[in-house]
């Protein structure tokens, strides 16, 4: 791992909780010159480390005092400048939302990291800068004692190094403890190189209880480099399980919600997750960097819960992006030929547009525009010629007349059975029911085997009545679009989205066409049938240009661990390099063969239980219910993870499948055999459940392991 810490590498004897490593070369800092800037910290700091630490607890009460008072003025300030209720109402919310974030959390601190200057040091440079969650600042003189981490300047924090100092001479970082301050750590940007952080390895090593929680006091420079990317480029990373994507793409929402709030504010940002308990498991990172109003949904929050399963090989078909060409075909077959022209009456005149007028309006326009636009244009365009006919009568007629001819009776009813109006429930009923429609919107797109695979067996009665699949869902969302826009987003962050089908990345693809994305997730991880091949794919589907970068080095799974889980590597993703961990954790895998299972798995609930933090016993689908049900008759406290559940219980039951982005300290692996059965692409799954432990992995298993798992230090 990059680090370097060192000089008075120095802590208490309490545990740190926070810290953070080095960094490579960067930019000098932009705009914003003075934000958070402390000229005046302590810059004589006493050489006795006691005294260090007396001086920056008095820089911390000092910050808190700041803070308090920072929030007793916004308290104080009332909406009743505002001129009339819809304003008052809206500023009152404002100064609520502003005195919430203002809130001193007694258990954050509120600064993790200082960063002292080299003497001489040129331009805007502050001698001294505290780096935090937030800014803080003395009221009185307005002299900033905290920057925010997300402020141009404080990207020397993460990013100066002995290559690049950036014009500072030493990083500080600080060990915290119920928001005391505890212990420091001093690296010098001169070159010298000491090993790890150690503030960042306990961090790491920290026990994990409930939610995830942020990265902020110790992202390393790769990660900042995609964290701190512009708003307009879509970035996307590919990482080993635990490099930190989920953090990173979370405190990218968060940084680029700072940089550009109130373009933000107004266009908005989302986070796209699996499923909801993972969506509950990082509910409460974006709050913890201040930002509450940031949108999190799955793809079915998205476009809507399936409400019918199928079989894998047509749902991998629907999320086929060929089939958006069909679609397209489909909705422009709904256009039909004329029956007659039409006969529009004014007074006693009579005008009138034979049938190959009309046909040759519609076929005009058909295809050049959203078909609902489409549909007001044939209108007006009827109504035009009408005019035409008018004014070739020596009337003037003007656009108030066209508008009244487009409304009227006839032109209407010739629009409806002409260029009828549609819903996307309609058109994908026809299509999935009427052979003779999908052959030919399938022409030359899809073969016959495909096209038999599509049709409904058994077509419902009616649109209404269908029971629309999730790759369905995908499907009316593409349809929804050809028949009306769909509104775009600012920025949206898509988590483990190597997961998704082509036609679910063209629907968030939609949410993001006047915005960009952060993409993020591990070819390796792949568990659909319609898995990403290739990042750049996945791009081109989202509709997106954007970069590919990878992070590599894993922060989560002891190295020993990850070693024993890349063995399935070469066969389920034989282009991806052997990931590496942080942390050796020769001693923390542990892989037994047992007569009986469920006593076995109880047993080492038990030992899980006796060790600090979390226990994941992640098992095959099928068996979470037994498995649960002998720990309850053992009278072992747990919880069973669901869909729709996050945890709580400091041991949970997982299900394989529901295992994706989670992590535990001290994870049971159940029958890898049966995780491996259960799925068409069950070797990944079996990746991502051996990738889940921060601490220890235990695997259990009765049947012979998968044979691609060989060669295992049993014990
Ligand atoms: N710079 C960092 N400092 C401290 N902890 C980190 C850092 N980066 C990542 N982590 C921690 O490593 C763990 C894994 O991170 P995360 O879940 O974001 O990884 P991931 O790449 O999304 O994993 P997966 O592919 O398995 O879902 C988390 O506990 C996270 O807090």
């Amino acid at each position: 791992m990059p680090a370097d810490p060192t000089a008075v590498a120095r802590e208490s004897p309490e545990e740190p909780d926070t810290g953070e490593t080095e960094p490579p070369p960067a930019e000098p800092p932009q705009a914003e010159p003075q934000d958070g800037l402390s000229q005046d910290g302590p810059q004589d700091e006493p050489a006795d480390s006691e005294a260090v630490l007396a001086a920056e607890r008095a820089h911390l009460a000092e910050s808190r005092a700041a803070l308090r008072r920072m929030r007793e003025t916004a308290r104080s300030l009332s909406a009743d400048v505002a001129a009339d209720w819809v304003s008052r109402q809206y500023l009152e919310s404002l100064l609520d939302q502003r005195v919430a974030a203002l809130a001193d959390q007694p258990d954050t601190p509120l600064f993790f990291g200082r960063m002292d200057a080299r003497d001489g040091r040129g331009g805007d440079l502050p001698a001294t800068m505290y780096v935090g969650r937030r800014h803080v600042h003395d009221g009185d003189e307005g002299r900033p004692l905290v920057l925010d981490w997300r402020a141009p300047v404080a990207r020397a924090f993460y990013r100066a190094g002995s290559a690049d100092p950036m014009g500072w001479r030493r990083r500080r970082r600080f060990g915290f403890q119920g928001g005391e301050l505890t212990a420091y750590e001093d690296e010098p940007l001169d070159g010298r190189s000491l090993g790890p952080s150690s503030i960042l390895t306990r961090e790491i090593e920290r026990p994990r209880t409930g939610p995830m929680r942020d990265i902020v006091a110790t992202i390393q420079p790769d990660q900042d480099e995609i964290v701190r990317a512009g708003l307009p480029d879509t970035v996307c990373v590919q990482g080993a399980p635990g490099t930190g994507k989920t953090a990173v793409g979370l405190h990218r929402a968060a940084y680029l919600l700072f940089a550009h709030r109130e373009r933000l504010a107004r266009s908005g940002v989302l986070i796209v997750g699996p499923n909801r308990a993972f969506l509950a498991y990082i509910s409460a990172v974006l709050p913890a960097l201040g930002e509450i109003r940031v949108d999190q949904a799955t793809v079915d929050d998205l476009l809507g819960a399936p409400a019918a399963g199928e079989p894998a090989d047509v749902a991998a078909l629907k999320g086929d992006a060929r089939m958006a060409e069909v679609l397209r075909r489909a909705l422009w077959r709904q256009i039909r030929k004329p029956e007659e022209g039409l006969l529009y009456t004014r007074g006693v005149s009579r005008f009138r547009l034979a049938d190959h007028e009309v046909r040759e309006i519609a076929a005009s326009l058909r295809g050049t525009m959203r078909y609902a636009n489409g549909r007001a244009a044939f209108a007006q365009r009827l109504a035009h010629q009408v005019l035409v006919l008018m004014e070739r009568r020596g009337e003037a007629p003007d656009d108030r007349v066209q508008d009244q001819v487009a409304r009227s009776r006839p032109v209407k009813q010739l629009v409806d059975q002409v260029w009828p109006k549609v819903t996307a429930e309609q058109v994908l009923y026809r299509l999935l029911s009427d052979a003779d429609l999908l052959r030919t919107a399938a022409k030359g797109v899809l073969g016959e085997d495909e096209q038999a695979a599509l049709l409904w067996r058994k077509p419902y009665r009616s649109h209404r009545s269908a029971k629309w699949t999730a790759a369905d869902r995908a499907l009316l969302d593409e349809l929804n679009d050809l028949i009306e826009r769909t509104p775009s987003l600012g920025h949206i962050v898509v988590d483990e989205a190597q997961d998704l089908s082509a036609m679910q990345l063209r629907a968030l693809g939609r949410r993001c066409a006047t915005g960009s994305a952060t993409v993020l997730g591990d070819l390796a991880q792949g568990t659909t049938a319609w898995s990403a091949r290739s990042w750049d794919e996945v791009l081109r589907h989202l509709g997106q240009d954007g970069q590919v970068t990878e992070l590599t080095l894993g922060f989560r799974v002891p190295g020993a661990v990850l070693d024993y889980a890349a063995r399935l590597l070469p066969h389920i993703a034989p282009g991806l390099a052997a990931p590496r961990s942080l942390r050796a954790g020769t001693d923390a895998l542990t892989v037994r063969q047992v007569p009986d299972l469920a006593e076995a798995v109880v047993a080492e609930a038990r030992r899980a239980l006796e060790r600090e933090g979390s226990v994941g016993l992640i098992v095959p689908d099928a068996m979470a219910a037994a498995h649960a049900e002998a720990l309850a008759g053992a009278g072992v406290p747990h919880g069973l993870l669901g869909p729709d559940t996050g945890d709580g219980d400091r041991l949970l039951v997982v299900p394989a499948t529901l295992a994706k982005g989670l992590e535990y300290d001290h994870v049971i692996v159940v029958e890898p055999a049966e995780i491996v059965a259960a799925e068409p692409r069950g070797l990944a799954r079996l990746y991502v459940v051996l990738t889940r432990a921060v601490t220890s992995l235990t695997v259990l298993h009765r049947d012979p392991l998968p044979g691609e798992l060989d060669a295992v230090p049993s014990r």
